[in-house]
């Protein structure tokens, strides 16, 4: 089975909204609304990796980040580790580079939203983290 690494971002804005994009409709768990990131390439750190992703996917880079937790969960066809990081301050100004939609969400409004399967436990850790 594909097993793949992947680095990905909560990213939060000054009024910690937090900024959700739509997976293109084509691509696995597509047309759910996802954190931005992507997978870690061979000999990558994570940071470099999420620096790189958001890069490519936002044109943004981040400028400070920690960790929030790691996912493991297996779809069946692919299993994934999602090494969730809180971006708590980012340069540039965030744009689907891959014209993907964006949307900057209040925390409680981030349960409206359809996410891939994995992600569940991250909304619970975001509303412990910010309160
Ligand atoms: N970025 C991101 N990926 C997620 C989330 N939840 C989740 O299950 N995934 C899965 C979907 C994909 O199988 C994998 C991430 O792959 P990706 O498609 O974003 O990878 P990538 O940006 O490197 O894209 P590509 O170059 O392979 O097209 O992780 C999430 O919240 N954000
Ligand atoms: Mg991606």
């Amino acid at each position: 089975m594909q097993r793949v690494h992947v680095a990905v971002g909560v990213i939060l804005d000054p009024q910690q909204n937090i900024l959700l994009t739509r997976r293109h409709g084509h691509v696995h768990q597509g047309g759910l609304w996802e954190f931005p990131g992507g997978k870690v390439e061979p000999g990558e750190s994570l940071a470099t990796a999420l620096a790189r992703e958001l890069r490519e996917e936002l044109d943004i880079a981040p400028e400070r980040s920690s960790p929030l937790l790691a996912i493991h969960h297996d779809y069946g066809d692919k299993s994934v580790l999602l090494d969730v990081h809180v971006v708590w301050q980012f340069s540039g100004e965030p744009r689907g580079l891959e014209g993907q939609p964006l949307a900057w969400v209040p925390v409680a409004e981030l349960q409206d939203y359809a996410f891939p399967a994995a992600n569940e436990p991250i909304i619970p850790a975001i509303r412990e983290l910010l309160g």
